[in-house]
Protein backbone atom coordinates (compact mmCIF):
# COMPACT_ATOMS: atom_id res chain seq x y z
CA UNK A 1 0.00 0.00 0.00
CA UNK A 2 2.96 1.89 1.00
CA UNK A 3 6.42 1.72 -0.57
CA UNK A 4 7.82 1.00 2.14
CA UNK A 5 11.21 2.69 3.22
CA UNK A 6 14.23 0.13 4.36
CA UNK A 7 15.96 3.13 5.87
CA UNK A 8 17.23 2.74 9.42
CA UNK A 9 17.73 5.93 11.31
CA UNK A 10 20.74 5.58 11.47
CA UNK A 11 23.55 7.79 9.43
CA UNK A 12 26.51 5.74 8.38
CA UNK A 13 29.60 7.50 5.79
CA UNK A 14 28.88 10.22 4.45
CA UNK A 15 29.78 9.05 1.32
CA UNK A 16 26.20 8.55 0.32
CA UNK A 17 26.56 4.47 0.62
CA UNK A 18 23.05 3.93 1.74
CA UNK A 19 22.82 2.65 5.20
CA UNK A 20 20.89 -0.44 4.34
CA UNK A 21 19.10 -1.98 1.13
CA UNK A 22 17.45 0.88 -0.62
CA UNK A 23 14.97 -1.76 -2.90
CA UNK A 24 11.71 -0.76 -2.76
CA UNK A 25 9.39 -3.04 -1.24
CA UNK A 26 6.59 -4.32 -3.15
CA UNK A 27 3.53 -2.81 -3.41
CA UNK A 28 1.15 -4.75 -0.95
CA UNK A 29 -1.81 -3.26 -1.82
CA UNK A 30 -3.10 -2.17 -5.59
CA UNK A 31 -4.03 1.39 -5.99
CA UNK A 32 -7.87 1.48 -7.01
CA UNK A 33 -8.68 3.49 -9.49
CA UNK A 34 -9.89 6.87 -8.92
CA UNK A 35 -13.52 7.97 -8.78
CA UNK A 36 -13.92 11.45 -9.77
CA UNK A 37 -16.65 11.46 -7.40
CA UNK A 38 -13.79 11.15 -4.58
CA UNK A 39 -11.75 14.02 -6.02
CA UNK A 40 -14.89 16.17 -5.49
CA UNK A 41 -15.48 15.44 -2.07
CA UNK A 42 -11.90 15.07 -0.89
CA UNK A 43 -11.47 18.84 -1.63
CA UNK A 44 -14.48 19.61 0.71
CA UNK A 45 -12.94 17.60 3.37
CA UNK A 46 -9.67 19.35 2.46
CA UNK A 47 -10.98 22.29 2.69
CA UNK A 48 -11.90 22.26 6.76
CA UNK A 49 -9.08 22.14 8.17
CA UNK A 50 -8.55 24.59 11.12
CA UNK A 51 -5.40 25.26 13.15
CA UNK A 52 -5.09 26.19 16.62
CA UNK A 53 -1.73 25.82 18.10
CA UNK A 54 -0.87 24.38 21.48
CA UNK A 55 0.89 25.73 23.56
CA UNK A 56 2.47 23.84 26.23
CA UNK A 57 5.90 21.62 25.21
CA UNK A 58 4.89 17.42 25.64
CA UNK A 59 6.54 14.56 27.14
CA UNK A 60 7.06 11.39 26.05
CA UNK A 61 4.58 10.08 28.25
CA UNK A 62 2.13 12.30 27.26
CA UNK A 63 2.75 11.52 23.27
CA UNK A 64 3.19 7.71 24.05
CA UNK A 65 -0.62 7.85 25.82
CA UNK A 66 -2.40 9.94 22.93
CA UNK A 67 -1.14 7.52 20.83
CA UNK A 68 -1.98 4.86 22.70
CA UNK A 69 -5.52 6.00 22.83
CA UNK A 70 -5.88 7.44 19.37
CA UNK A 71 -5.15 3.36 18.43
CA UNK A 72 -7.15 1.48 20.75
CA UNK A 73 -10.04 4.09 20.40
CA UNK A 74 -9.96 3.62 17.33
CA UNK A 75 -12.42 5.71 15.30
CA UNK A 76 -14.80 7.10 17.81
CA UNK A 77 -14.40 9.99 20.38
CA UNK A 78 -11.79 9.59 22.64
CA UNK A 79 -9.63 8.56 19.60
CA UNK A 80 -10.66 11.26 17.54
CA UNK A 81 -10.04 13.63 20.49
CA UNK A 82 -6.38 12.02 20.88
CA UNK A 83 -5.51 12.56 17.64
CA UNK A 84 -6.52 16.13 17.55
CA UNK A 85 -4.48 17.10 20.04
CA UNK A 86 -1.22 15.44 18.73
CA UNK A 87 -1.93 17.13 15.84
CA UNK A 88 -1.60 20.40 17.67
CA UNK A 89 1.52 19.25 19.62
CA UNK A 90 2.99 18.65 16.09
CA UNK A 91 2.98 21.96 15.03
CA UNK A 92 4.68 23.21 17.60
CA UNK A 93 8.55 23.82 17.41
CA UNK A 94 10.26 24.11 20.78
CA UNK A 95 14.07 25.53 21.66
CA UNK A 96 16.27 23.20 23.49
CA UNK A 97 17.03 25.20 26.55
CA UNK A 98 20.96 24.90 26.74
CA UNK A 99 20.38 26.56 29.82
CA UNK A 100 18.61 23.99 31.78
CA UNK A 101 20.98 21.68 31.31
CA UNK A 102 24.00 23.53 32.61
CA UNK A 103 25.21 23.23 29.05
CA UNK A 104 25.00 19.16 29.03
CA UNK A 105 22.83 16.93 30.00
CA UNK A 106 23.33 13.18 30.81
CA UNK A 107 21.01 10.33 30.99
CA UNK A 108 22.17 7.26 32.70
CA UNK A 109 20.88 4.17 31.66
CA UNK A 110 22.81 1.34 33.25
CA UNK A 111 25.56 3.86 34.69
CA UNK A 112 27.09 4.69 31.31
CA UNK A 113 25.94 6.32 28.54
CA UNK A 114 26.39 10.05 27.98
CA UNK A 115 24.42 11.82 26.09
CA UNK A 116 26.21 15.03 26.35
CA UNK A 117 25.35 18.22 24.87
CA UNK A 118 27.82 21.14 24.66
CA UNK A 119 27.02 24.60 23.07
CA UNK A 120 29.75 26.39 21.71
CA UNK A 121 29.32 30.49 20.79
CA UNK A 122 30.59 32.13 18.00
CA UNK A 123 33.37 29.25 16.40
CA UNK A 124 33.31 30.69 13.20
CA UNK A 125 34.13 33.89 12.43
CA UNK A 126 31.87 36.26 9.79
CA UNK A 127 34.56 37.02 7.80
CA UNK A 128 35.49 32.77 7.72
CA UNK A 129 31.74 31.93 7.07
CA UNK A 130 31.58 34.83 4.16
CA UNK A 131 34.35 33.00 2.27
CA UNK A 132 33.13 30.10 2.82
CA UNK A 133 29.14 29.98 1.84
CA UNK A 134 30.76 32.01 -1.13
CA UNK A 135 32.65 28.79 -2.09
CA UNK A 136 30.15 26.59 -1.34
CA UNK A 137 27.73 28.89 -3.86
CA UNK A 138 30.59 28.45 -6.68
CA UNK A 139 30.11 24.29 -6.12
CA UNK A 140 26.52 24.48 -6.34
CA UNK A 141 26.09 26.95 -9.02
CA UNK A 142 28.55 23.84 -10.84
CA UNK A 143 25.87 20.97 -9.68
CA UNK A 144 28.48 19.44 -7.43
CA UNK A 145 26.72 18.53 -4.54
CA UNK A 146 26.37 14.84 -4.27
CA UNK A 147 23.04 13.38 -5.37
CA UNK A 148 23.90 10.02 -3.92
CA UNK A 149 20.90 8.73 -1.45
CA UNK A 150 21.39 9.75 1.73
CA UNK A 151 22.40 6.63 4.12
CA UNK A 152 19.20 8.30 6.68
CA UNK A 153 16.46 8.33 4.39
CA UNK A 154 17.51 7.52 0.48
CA UNK A 155 16.78 10.67 -0.86
CA UNK A 156 19.51 13.24 -2.87
CA UNK A 157 22.15 14.03 0.15
CA UNK A 158 22.80 17.55 -1.13
CA UNK A 159 26.50 17.25 0.89
CA UNK A 160 30.21 17.68 0.10
CA UNK A 161 32.78 16.02 1.75
CA UNK A 162 35.88 17.51 2.89
CA UNK A 163 37.71 14.40 5.03
CA UNK A 164 36.53 11.36 4.77
CA UNK A 165 38.31 8.37 7.28
CA UNK A 166 40.70 10.55 9.07
CA UNK A 167 42.15 11.67 5.29
CA UNK A 168 41.23 14.97 3.22
CA UNK A 169 39.48 14.37 0.05
CA UNK A 170 42.34 15.97 -2.23
CA UNK A 171 45.83 16.62 0.26
CA UNK A 172 47.20 19.44 -1.00
CA UNK A 173 50.61 18.31 -1.69
CA UNK A 174 49.32 15.62 -4.40
CA UNK A 175 49.67 16.50 -7.60
CA UNK A 176 46.59 14.59 -9.43
CA UNK A 177 47.85 14.64 -13.39
CA UNK A 178 45.04 14.00 -16.24
CA UNK A 179 43.02 15.57 -14.37
CA UNK A 180 39.77 16.78 -16.73
CA UNK A 181 38.88 20.92 -16.59
CA UNK A 182 36.24 20.05 -14.26
CA UNK A 183 37.50 17.79 -12.37
CA UNK A 184 40.07 20.28 -11.44
CA UNK A 185 37.93 22.69 -10.33
CA UNK A 186 36.30 20.48 -8.66
CA UNK A 187 39.10 19.34 -6.68
CA UNK A 188 40.39 22.84 -6.06
CA UNK A 189 36.74 23.62 -4.82
CA UNK A 190 36.90 21.01 -2.44
CA UNK A 191 40.27 21.55 -1.46
CA UNK A 192 39.59 25.61 -0.91
CA UNK A 193 36.45 24.29 1.63
CA UNK A 194 39.00 22.33 3.56
CA UNK A 195 41.85 25.16 3.76
CA UNK A 196 38.85 27.74 5.31
CA UNK A 197 37.59 25.70 7.64
CA UNK A 198 40.96 23.26 8.57
CA UNK A 199 41.89 25.92 11.45
CA UNK A 200 39.51 25.94 13.40
CA UNK A 201 38.15 22.06 12.98
CA UNK A 202 41.38 20.83 14.21
CA UNK A 203 42.56 23.97 16.61
CA UNK A 204 39.51 25.01 18.23
CA UNK A 205 36.36 22.06 17.92
CA UNK A 206 39.05 19.02 18.77
CA UNK A 207 39.71 20.52 21.70
CA UNK A 208 35.99 20.70 22.53
CA UNK A 209 35.20 17.50 21.62
CA UNK A 210 37.81 16.11 23.79
CA UNK A 211 36.93 18.39 26.47
CA UNK A 212 33.31 17.93 26.59
CA UNK A 213 34.21 13.86 26.56
CA UNK A 214 36.59 14.49 30.17
CA UNK A 215 32.53 14.66 31.71
CA UNK A 216 32.09 11.25 30.21
CA UNK A 217 32.07 8.09 32.54
CA UNK A 218 33.86 6.69 30.09
CA UNK A 219 36.25 9.14 29.06
CA UNK A 220 38.52 8.21 26.35
CA UNK A 221 39.25 11.01 24.87
CA UNK A 222 43.12 10.62 24.27
CA UNK A 223 42.87 8.86 21.17
CA UNK A 224 39.71 11.16 19.83
CA UNK A 225 41.03 12.13 16.17
CA UNK A 226 38.89 13.92 13.20
CA UNK A 227 37.25 11.44 11.17
CA UNK A 228 34.92 13.23 9.10
CA UNK A 229 34.11 16.60 7.75
CA UNK A 230 31.42 17.58 5.54
CA UNK A 231 28.64 20.04 4.71
CA UNK A 232 24.58 20.38 4.08
CA UNK A 233 22.48 22.40 2.26
CA UNK A 234 18.78 21.98 2.70
CA UNK A 235 16.18 24.07 0.84
CA UNK A 236 14.67 24.63 -2.03
CA UNK A 237 15.91 23.55 -5.70
CA UNK A 238 19.21 22.94 -4.77
CA UNK A 239 21.26 21.03 -8.04
CA UNK A 240 17.96 20.48 -9.02
CA UNK A 241 16.41 19.35 -5.76
CA UNK A 242 15.17 20.05 -2.04
CA UNK A 243 15.84 19.16 1.05
CA UNK A 244 13.91 20.06 3.84
CA UNK A 245 15.44 17.86 6.62
CA UNK A 246 16.56 14.36 7.80
CA UNK A 247 14.71 12.25 10.16
CA UNK A 248 15.77 11.73 13.57
CA UNK A 249 18.80 8.91 13.60
CA UNK A 250 22.26 8.10 15.69
CA UNK A 251 25.75 9.01 13.97
CA UNK A 252 27.00 4.94 14.22
CA UNK A 253 30.18 5.65 13.31
CA UNK A 254 30.82 9.07 15.32
CA UNK A 255 31.96 9.07 18.81
CA UNK A 256 31.18 12.80 19.01
CA UNK A 257 29.36 15.24 16.27
CA UNK A 258 29.56 18.67 16.15
CA UNK A 259 27.14 20.88 13.94
CA UNK A 260 28.56 24.55 13.06
CA UNK A 261 25.46 26.94 11.83
CA UNK A 262 26.39 29.14 9.04
CA UNK A 263 23.87 30.99 8.79
CA UNK A 264 20.94 32.41 11.01
CA UNK A 265 17.66 29.89 10.50
CA UNK A 266 17.95 28.40 13.94
CA UNK A 267 18.65 31.62 15.81
CA UNK A 268 15.35 31.33 16.93
CA UNK A 269 15.24 27.77 18.27
CA UNK A 270 12.28 27.00 15.76
CA UNK A 271 14.16 25.23 12.73
CA UNK A 272 17.81 23.50 12.07
CA UNK A 273 19.04 20.63 14.23
CA UNK A 274 17.25 19.27 16.56
CA UNK A 275 17.17 16.21 19.37
CA UNK A 276 14.35 14.97 20.89
CA UNK A 277 13.87 15.45 24.73
CA UNK A 278 12.66 12.88 26.95
CA UNK A 279 11.66 14.75 29.89
CA UNK A 280 11.01 10.93 31.37
CA UNK A 281 14.25 9.83 31.53
CA UNK A 282 13.57 7.85 34.60
CA UNK A 283 12.43 4.95 31.78
CA UNK A 284 15.01 5.61 29.59
CA UNK A 285 12.65 5.34 27.08
CA UNK A 286 13.09 6.74 23.31
CA UNK A 287 10.81 8.23 20.69
CA UNK A 288 11.13 9.66 17.30
CA UNK A 289 7.97 11.25 17.10
CA UNK A 290 7.85 15.09 15.82
CA UNK A 291 6.36 16.42 18.74
CA UNK A 292 9.54 15.68 20.80
CA UNK A 293 12.39 18.19 18.66
CA UNK A 294 13.97 20.65 20.59
CA UNK A 295 15.43 22.82 17.95
CA UNK A 296 18.98 23.66 19.38
CA UNK A 297 19.03 27.68 18.85
CA UNK A 298 22.12 28.49 17.31
CA UNK A 299 23.75 32.08 15.29
CA UNK A 300 25.64 31.54 12.65
CA UNK A 301 29.31 30.76 13.58
CA UNK A 302 27.62 28.75 16.40
CA UNK A 303 28.21 25.20 16.88
CA UNK A 304 27.04 22.55 18.53
CA UNK A 305 28.76 19.07 20.13
CA UNK A 306 27.04 16.01 21.04
CA UNK A 307 27.92 12.48 22.09
CA UNK A 308 27.22 9.27 19.45
CA UNK A 309 24.10 8.48 21.69
CA UNK A 310 22.08 11.39 21.35
CA UNK A 311 19.06 11.18 18.80
CA UNK A 312 19.04 14.12 16.05
CA UNK A 313 17.29 15.52 12.85
CA UNK A 314 17.24 18.34 10.98
CA UNK A 315 14.17 19.92 9.98
CA UNK A 316 13.85 23.34 8.21
CA UNK A 317 10.53 25.25 7.16
CA UNK A 318 9.68 25.46 3.69
CA UNK A 319 11.25 28.74 2.07
CA UNK A 320 14.17 28.72 4.19
CA UNK A 321 17.81 28.05 3.36
CA UNK A 322 19.97 26.12 5.44
CA UNK A 323 23.93 25.05 5.28
CA UNK A 324 25.73 23.62 8.52
CA UNK A 325 29.11 22.54 8.64
CA UNK A 326 29.71 18.94 10.61
CA UNK A 327 32.61 17.25 12.37
CA UNK A 328 32.43 13.84 13.41
CA UNK A 329 35.30 12.57 15.77
CA UNK A 330 36.38 9.01 16.20
CA UNK A 331 38.82 6.99 17.87
CA UNK A 332 41.83 5.82 16.56
CA UNK A 333 43.52 2.94 17.60
CA UNK A 334 46.32 2.97 20.50
CA UNK A 335 48.13 0.15 20.31
CA UNK A 336 49.55 -1.84 17.25
CA UNK A 337 47.57 -4.88 17.99
CA UNK A 338 44.40 -3.27 17.16
CA UNK A 339 45.50 -1.19 13.86
CA UNK A 340 42.80 -3.87 12.09
CA UNK A 341 39.65 -1.45 11.42
CA UNK A 342 37.16 -2.46 13.93
CA UNK A 343 33.42 -0.95 13.97
CA UNK A 344 33.24 2.43 15.99
CA UNK A 345 35.23 1.06 18.92
CA UNK A 346 33.72 3.06 21.39
CA UNK A 347 30.34 0.76 20.55
CA UNK A 348 32.47 -2.64 20.38
CA UNK A 349 34.23 -1.94 23.98
CA UNK A 350 31.69 -0.57 25.56
CA UNK A 351 31.29 -1.98 28.94
CA UNK A 352 27.46 -3.02 28.52
CA UNK A 353 28.27 -4.95 24.78
CA UNK A 354 29.81 -7.46 27.03
CA UNK A 355 27.29 -7.50 30.49
CA UNK A 356 24.80 -10.23 29.71
CA UNK A 357 22.09 -7.72 31.83
CA UNK A 358 22.62 -4.35 30.64
CA UNK A 359 19.73 -2.69 29.89
CA UNK A 360 21.81 -0.03 27.65
CA UNK A 361 18.98 -0.07 24.60
CA UNK A 362 20.55 2.87 23.01
CA UNK A 363 24.07 0.92 22.87
CA UNK A 364 22.14 -1.83 21.48
CA UNK A 365 20.53 -0.79 18.75
CA UNK A 366 23.44 1.72 17.73
CA UNK A 367 25.70 -1.16 17.91
CA UNK A 368 23.58 -3.33 15.62
CA UNK A 369 22.93 -0.76 12.97
CA UNK A 370 26.55 -0.28 12.76
CA UNK A 371 27.86 -3.81 12.59
CA UNK A 372 24.51 -3.83 9.85
CA UNK A 373 26.47 -1.39 8.24
CA UNK A 374 30.36 -3.14 7.72
CA UNK A 375 31.96 -5.57 6.39
CA UNK A 376 34.51 -6.20 9.15
CA UNK A 377 34.68 -9.73 10.67
CA UNK A 378 36.18 -9.86 13.89
CA UNK A 379 36.39 -12.56 16.23
CA UNK A 380 36.06 -9.89 18.93
CA UNK A 381 33.16 -8.13 17.49
CA UNK A 382 29.52 -9.69 17.44
CA UNK A 383 28.90 -10.26 14.04
CA UNK A 384 26.48 -12.33 11.70
CA UNK A 385 22.67 -11.74 11.51
CA UNK A 386 22.08 -13.65 14.63
CA UNK A 387 23.99 -11.64 17.07
CA UNK A 388 22.57 -8.19 14.90
CA UNK A 389 19.15 -9.95 15.85
CA UNK A 390 20.20 -10.20 19.52
CA UNK A 391 21.26 -6.78 19.91
CA UNK A 392 17.85 -5.59 18.48
CA UNK A 393 15.89 -8.06 20.49
CA UNK A 394 18.09 -6.86 23.86
CA UNK A 395 17.08 -3.16 22.65
CA UNK A 396 13.51 -3.85 21.63
CA UNK A 397 12.98 -5.70 25.05
CA UNK A 398 13.67 -1.78 26.32
CA UNK A 399 10.73 -0.48 24.39
CA UNK A 400 13.67 1.36 22.49
CA UNK A 401 11.13 2.46 19.64
CA UNK A 402 14.01 1.94 16.67
CA UNK A 403 14.68 -1.43 17.92
CA UNK A 404 10.92 -2.16 17.77
CA UNK A 405 10.18 -1.26 14.46
CA UNK A 406 12.87 -2.69 13.21
CA UNK A 407 12.57 -6.02 14.35
CA UNK A 408 9.19 -6.01 12.91
CA UNK A 409 11.05 -5.84 9.33
CA UNK A 410 13.45 -8.36 10.56
CA UNK A 411 10.31 -10.69 11.14
CA UNK A 412 8.76 -9.81 8.16
CA UNK A 413 11.64 -10.25 6.14
CA UNK A 414 11.73 -13.78 7.43
CA UNK A 415 15.17 -13.61 9.27
CA UNK A 416 13.93 -14.70 12.57
CA UNK A 417 13.90 -18.22 11.02
CA UNK A 418 18.03 -18.20 10.61
CA UNK A 419 18.38 -20.21 13.75
CA UNK A 420 15.44 -22.87 13.86
CA UNK A 421 12.75 -21.39 16.48
CA UNK A 422 15.00 -20.13 19.09
CA UNK A 423 15.13 -16.50 17.86
CA UNK A 424 11.20 -16.47 16.99
CA UNK A 425 10.05 -17.93 20.27
CA UNK A 426 12.45 -15.12 22.05
CA UNK A 427 10.94 -12.40 20.01
CA UNK A 428 7.71 -14.02 20.82
CA UNK A 429 8.17 -13.55 24.61
CA UNK A 430 9.35 -10.76 25.02
CA UNK A 431 6.22 -9.22 22.81
CA UNK A 432 4.20 -11.42 25.54
CA UNK A 433 6.56 -9.55 28.26
CA UNK A 434 5.36 -6.13 26.81
CA UNK A 435 1.99 -6.65 26.13
CA UNK A 436 -0.16 -9.97 26.54
CA UNK A 437 -1.87 -11.17 23.55
CA UNK A 438 -5.16 -10.84 25.59
CA UNK A 439 -4.70 -7.29 25.73
CA UNK A 440 -3.68 -6.33 22.08
CA UNK A 441 -6.82 -3.88 20.29
CA UNK A 442 -9.36 -7.03 19.67
CA UNK A 443 -8.80 -6.59 16.15
CA UNK A 444 -5.28 -7.01 16.39
CA UNK A 445 -5.93 -10.29 18.65
CA UNK A 446 -8.31 -11.25 16.03
CA UNK A 447 -5.53 -11.04 13.07
CA UNK A 448 -2.84 -12.87 15.07
CA UNK A 449 -4.81 -16.00 15.75
CA UNK A 450 -5.55 -15.96 11.85
CA UNK A 451 -1.63 -15.41 10.81
CA UNK A 452 1.78 -17.56 10.38
CA UNK A 453 4.29 -16.80 13.43
CA UNK A 454 6.60 -14.57 11.37
CA UNK A 455 3.74 -11.83 10.22
CA UNK A 456 2.08 -12.14 13.31
CA UNK A 457 5.37 -10.89 15.48
CA UNK A 458 5.91 -8.25 12.16
CA UNK A 459 2.41 -6.81 13.51
CA UNK A 460 3.22 -6.86 17.49
CA UNK A 461 6.44 -5.45 16.80
CA UNK A 462 5.48 -2.49 14.42
CA UNK A 463 2.40 -2.29 17.18
CA UNK A 464 4.82 -1.38 19.89
CA UNK A 465 6.74 0.78 17.64
CA UNK A 466 4.10 2.92 16.49
CA UNK A 467 2.62 3.23 20.08
CA UNK A 468 5.99 4.18 20.92
CA UNK A 469 5.55 7.16 18.42
CA UNK A 470 7.36 6.41 15.57
CA UNK A 471 5.89 6.95 12.08
CA UNK A 472 7.62 4.12 10.31
CA UNK A 473 6.36 1.39 12.42
CA UNK A 474 2.78 3.06 11.82
CA UNK A 475 2.91 3.20 7.97
CA UNK A 476 4.59 -0.45 8.24
CA UNK A 477 1.06 -1.18 10.77
CA UNK A 478 -0.74 0.42 8.71
CA UNK A 479 0.29 -1.29 5.25
CA UNK A 480 0.02 -4.48 6.17
CA UNK A 481 -3.43 -3.98 7.94
CA UNK A 482 -4.47 -2.53 4.19
CA UNK A 483 -3.47 -5.94 2.77
CA UNK A 484 -5.59 -7.72 5.61
CA UNK A 485 -8.43 -5.79 5.02
CA UNK A 486 -8.70 -5.52 1.39
CA UNK A 487 -8.36 -9.36 1.13
CA UNK A 488 -10.82 -10.20 4.78
CA UNK A 489 -13.38 -6.90 3.67
CA UNK A 490 -12.78 -6.24 7.63
CA UNK A 491 -13.68 -2.68 7.75
CA UNK A 492 -12.26 -2.14 11.44
CA UNK A 493 -9.14 -3.08 10.07
CA UNK A 494 -9.44 -0.63 7.25
CA UNK A 495 -10.20 2.30 9.90
CA UNK A 496 -7.27 1.23 12.39
CA UNK A 497 -5.45 1.41 9.12
CA UNK A 498 -6.40 4.93 8.66
CA UNK A 499 -5.93 5.85 12.54
CA UNK A 500 -2.23 4.64 11.52
CA UNK A 501 -1.43 6.32 8.96
CA UNK A 502 -2.97 9.61 10.15
CA UNK A 503 -0.53 9.27 12.95
CA UNK A 504 2.55 9.30 10.59
CA UNK A 505 0.69 12.23 8.38
CA UNK A 506 0.56 14.38 10.82
CA UNK A 507 4.39 14.22 11.73
CA UNK A 508 4.98 15.33 8.42
CA UNK A 509 5.21 12.12 6.33
CA UNK A 510 4.43 12.75 2.66
CA UNK A 511 4.16 9.06 1.80
CA UNK A 512 1.52 8.51 4.83
CA UNK A 513 -0.63 11.37 3.79
CA UNK A 514 -1.11 10.01 0.27
CA UNK A 515 -1.52 6.69 1.59
CA UNK A 516 -4.49 8.10 4.10
CA UNK A 517 -5.99 10.29 1.08
CA UNK A 518 -6.03 6.23 -0.55
CA UNK A 519 -7.87 4.81 2.03
CA UNK A 520 -10.32 7.19 1.78
CA UNK A 521 -10.61 6.22 -1.91
CA UNK A 522 -10.92 2.74 -1.19
CA UNK A 523 -13.46 3.75 1.59
CA UNK A 524 -15.87 5.44 0.01
CA UNK A 525 -15.82 3.11 -3.47
CA UNK A 526 -16.06 0.11 -1.46
CA UNK A 527 -18.95 1.43 0.95
CA UNK A 528 -20.77 3.10 -2.44
CA UNK A 529 -20.75 7.05 -0.48
CA UNK A 530 -22.84 8.96 -3.00
CA UNK A 531 -23.97 11.89 -0.76
CA UNK A 532 -21.72 14.38 1.36
CA UNK A 533 -22.99 13.52 4.12
CA UNK A 534 -22.62 9.78 4.24
CA UNK A 535 -18.93 10.92 3.29
CA UNK A 536 -18.36 13.29 6.29
CA UNK A 537 -19.86 10.29 8.51
CA UNK A 538 -17.38 7.83 6.88
CA UNK A 539 -15.63 6.60 9.73
CA UNK A 540 -12.37 7.05 7.72
CA UNK A 541 -13.36 10.34 6.53
CA UNK A 542 -13.34 11.34 10.36
CA UNK A 543 -9.96 9.77 11.44
CA UNK A 544 -8.48 12.06 8.64
CA UNK A 545 -10.58 15.37 9.62
CA UNK A 546 -9.45 14.54 13.19
CA UNK A 547 -5.40 13.91 11.82
CA UNK A 548 -5.31 17.20 9.96
CA UNK A 549 -7.97 19.27 12.17
CA UNK A 550 -5.71 20.74 15.01
CA UNK A 551 -7.40 21.75 18.23
CA UNK A 552 -6.52 21.31 22.61
O1 LIG B 1 22.94 19.31 8.94
C1 LIG B 1 22.99 19.06 10.14
O2 LIG B 1 22.87 19.95 11.00
C2 LIG B 1 23.18 17.67 10.66
C3 LIG B 1 23.16 16.60 9.61
C4 LIG B 1 23.24 15.22 10.21
O3 LIG B 1 22.81 14.96 11.29
C5 LIG B 1 23.91 14.16 9.44
O4 LIG B 1 24.25 14.39 8.26
O5 LIG B 1 24.09 13.07 9.99
FE1 LIG C 1 23.61 13.03 12.00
Amino acid sequence: FVVRSHFDPVRSRSDGSPAVSDKPNKEKFLRHPRSVRFENLRAEYVNTITATSATTAPSLTQVQSLTETAIYECGNDAGLDALRKLAALCELRIPYDFSNHDNTHTNIIDGSNERLISYIPQLLPQSTREEFLNAVQRMESNEWLSQNPDSVDGLPSLHLNLVSNGEPLFPNEKDIGGEEPKEHEFRLGIQQLHDIVHPFVYNLLLPEAKKMLQKSARSSATSLRVSDVFLRRYGQNICGGNRNGISAHYDVFSRVTAVVALDDVAADGRNGLFTTVLEDDSTGQTSNHKALRRFFPLHAGDGVLHTWDVLHGVDVEPGLNRTSLIVWFDEFPENEEEKEPMVSPWLVKHPDNHNDHSVNHILHFVLGSALSNTNVDDETVMCGMEKRIELFLRSASQRNSFALTRMGSLCEEGALTVNGQILEKKAFDLLEDLRPTAKLPPVLQELCNNHTSSQELAVRFWLEGAISGNPLAQKALADELMLESTQSGNEQLRILAAVLFSLAAQQGDQSASESLCRVVELDVVSRGVETKEAFSNSPVVRVANAAVTTSL
